[in-house]
């Protein structure tokens, strides 16, 4: 849990500012906030209903300025957004009355917008425009309540454990490391949504079924809450240098990752790279990679028009993980603005952390706090991995923590059980 004891860690010092990662800023896309509330409004719907007049005049307007400015620089991070981008996938609404349409309404809406010197014939067409349109709203509000399939979903269902398959496995060294694509989705299925890849950086030593919950509460979450669609999710086993108690090696805890993943879930991935790094790398790089792969190399995801657009990358994580931020010395300022502003965070709230009252105390955070999604825990799962090899070392069961597989690439491996951790670190340390 202390990045201080990474062997080449070195705290700022007072006259010090730690500079972020060299990556150039300007590869990573422009991409808008993923909450576009104020804190005050925490409760309100995305989805609530719009002013299919006003889009159409506010989209006209920030068309109009598009023009103008598409070829000026990158915005500071936290200020508004909307302004940027030609393009309206780009447009993430930040007011009621500034929502897209619905998707029946877009290409009309659309069309009518792009067409400026649209021909009287057009208008003659839409002459009865505001009877039709709010007619169209309804209609189709209508049919997306119904086009909500309740129940189970295909992707959901867990049944992949005892099949017997392969596991697509990631190098173990650098010199044949690949990014790992193979369940990365390459375009987007909602054409009113824009794409985002879940990073999730720790030790997962073992994974547990909470880190993998973790990653299907934030969908839930982004879905529900967002204009988003998750394209990818990996998780990122830190680098063995991190030296915290319990550690195994990376070899291990990357292959574990690959098992639980590869038998239990049909989206999420892991991703080698930063354990195969010679020494530590601070997350802020790790997410710089994450940016350099999907976005420079591969040039982002493609849209259902065949355009390719830029990804949104953010970084999961539970409210343990955001409380360090605050802690002196284990963060530095420039990698927080880096991370959150830049990149953005989905925190997982975990029991005993208030991450709420955190976001409003924490300057960096509260300023970046449109690019940070706070996740409810509605189960309360408080699986620990602490705990997990506690119980290996004292030869209990684990089942239903962790995914079979990995239990049994545990008793393979013996792993965990000559482990040295103080027992009252680990009974103490989570509660
Ligand atoms: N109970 C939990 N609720 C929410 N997030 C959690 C919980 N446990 C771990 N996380 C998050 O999972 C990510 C990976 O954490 P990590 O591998 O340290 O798991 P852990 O179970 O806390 O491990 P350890 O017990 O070894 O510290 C971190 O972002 C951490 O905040
Ligand atoms: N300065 C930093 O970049 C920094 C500081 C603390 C933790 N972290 C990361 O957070 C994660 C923490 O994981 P644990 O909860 O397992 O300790 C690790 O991936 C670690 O690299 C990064």
């Amino acid at each position: 849990m202390d990045p201080t004891k990474a062997p080449d860690f070195k705290p700022p010092s007072p006259n010090e500012e730690l500079s972020p990662p060299t990556d150039p800023q300007s590869t990573i896309p422009n991409s808008d906030p993923i909450v576009p509330y104020v804190l005050a409004d925490y409760n309100a719907s995305i989805d609530a209903p719009f002013n299919l007049d006003s889009i159409k005049k506010n989209h006209k307007n920030s068309s109009s300025k598009h023009h103008h400015k598409h070829s000026s620089s990158r915005k500071n991070s936290s200020g508004g957004t909307g302004t940027r981008g030609s393009h309206r996938s780009q447009h993430i609404p930040l007011n009621a009355s500034d929502f897209q349409p619905l998707s029946a309404d877009v290409s009309s809406a659309e069309e009518d917008t792009d067409e400026s010197t649209a021909s009287n014939s057009t208008n003659n067409n839409n002459k009865d425009s505001g009877r039709s349109n709010s007619r169209t709203i309804d209609e189709a509000l209508n049919e997306q309540l119904k086009a909500i399939d309740t129940g189970v979903k295909k992707y959901q269902i867990a049944d992949l454990e005892e099949v017997p398959h392969g596991i697509v496995r990631q190098a173990r060294n650098f010199d044949d490391y690949e990014f790992p694509t193979h369940r990365f989705s390459s375009g987007l299925k909602d054409p009113n949504k824009l794409p985002l890849v879940i990073v999730a950086c720790g030790s997962f030593s073992p994974i547990t079924y909470l880190h993998l919950r973790m990653f299907e509460m934030a969908l839930d979450a982004i879905n529900e809450q967002t204009r988003f669609e998750v394209v990818g999710g990996y998780f990122s086993p830190v680098n063995d240098t991190y030296q915290k108690p319990g550690l195994a090696p990376a070899y291990h805890r990357v292959r574990m990752g690959e098992l639980a993943c590869e038998r239990t879930s049909s989206w999420l991935m892991v991703d080698a790279w930063e354990s195969l790094q010679p020494t530590y790398t601070r997350t802020a790089k790790v997410l710089d990679h994450f940016n350099h792969e999907i976005n420079v190399k591969r040039g982002g995801v493609s849209t259902t028009s065949g355009e390719k657009v830029g990804c949104k990358i953010m970084l999961l994580a539970g409210g343990d993980l955001i409380e360090s931020m605050g802690e002196p010395n284990v963060w530095a300022d420039a990698d927080l603005h880096h991370i959150l502003g830049n990149y953005g965070c989905l925190i997982v709230e975990r029991t005993g952390s208030d991450v709420r009252s955190f976001l409003l105390s924490h300057d960096i955070m509260y300023e970046h706090r449109r690019n940070v999604l706070v996740i409810k825990q509605l189960i309360y799962n408080d699986i620990s991995s602490t705990k997990v090899r506690l119980f290996i070392r004292r030869g209990m069961s684990v089942q239903y923590l962790l995914p079979n597989s990995v239990i049994r690439y545990i008793q393979e491996h013996k792993l965990y059980i000559n482990q040295t951790e103080p027992v009252k670190q680990v009974m103490g340390g989570k509660e």
